[in-house]
């Protein structure tokens, strides 16, 4: 099972449709607080999900917090940014991989990124001039690359 991590998200539909994402591919969704919304917004009830979507999200009240309660490998944690310079194309990902995630607006802080080794702060190519892809398609691009790398595994 591969981890989702959203810190501090602002946008309730992005975190909708990465609930859902979570839900379909089993991957477990992580919450880091504060988040720009209550997780009752009914802008994140329309990306449609029901009860047993959020059966794979967890919250925590900040970064401290998740790394107590999950105790991640932090040989396998990628922080996703465009301030990255890996290239995604030569990232090889194992089950049980943390993929960590910024704002919307903000991105991950400077502290938290440069915690990351350069090898682990992974960046998606974009065409020239172009400042960031969207939030949860960030997230859907990298869990299913790294699913695919790994066979699908539990998938139908
Ligand atoms: C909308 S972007 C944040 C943009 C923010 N203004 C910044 O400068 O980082 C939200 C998050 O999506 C992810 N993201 C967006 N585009 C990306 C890319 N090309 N490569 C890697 N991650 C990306 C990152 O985790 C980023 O923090």
């Amino acid at each position: 099972m591969f981890h989702v991590v959203l810190v501090e998200p602002e946008i309730p539909p992005n975190t909708g449709n990465v609930i859902r994402l979570c839900a379909n591919t089993g991957a477990q969704l992580h919450l880091i607080e504060p988040l720009g919304f209550p997780l009752d917004d009914s802008k994140m009830k329309r990306a449609g999900l029901d009860y047993h979507d959020y059966a794979t999200m967890k919250v925590h009240k900040d970064w401290d917090a998740f790394m107590a309660d999950t105790r991640p490998d932090p040989a396998r944690m990628f922080a996703m940014t465009t301030h990255g310079s890996s290239p995604f194309a030569d990232a090889a990902f194992l089950p049980g991989d943390v993929f960590v995630f910024g704002s919307e607006t903000r991105g991950l802080a400077v502290a938290l990124r440069e915690s990351f080794p350069v090898g682990q702060r992974i960046r998606l190519p974009m065409r020239p001039d172009n400042r960031s892809l969207n939030l949860s398609n960030t997230v859907a691009v990298v869990v299913f690359e790294a699913w695919r790398q790994n066979g699908y595994a539990g998938g139908a």
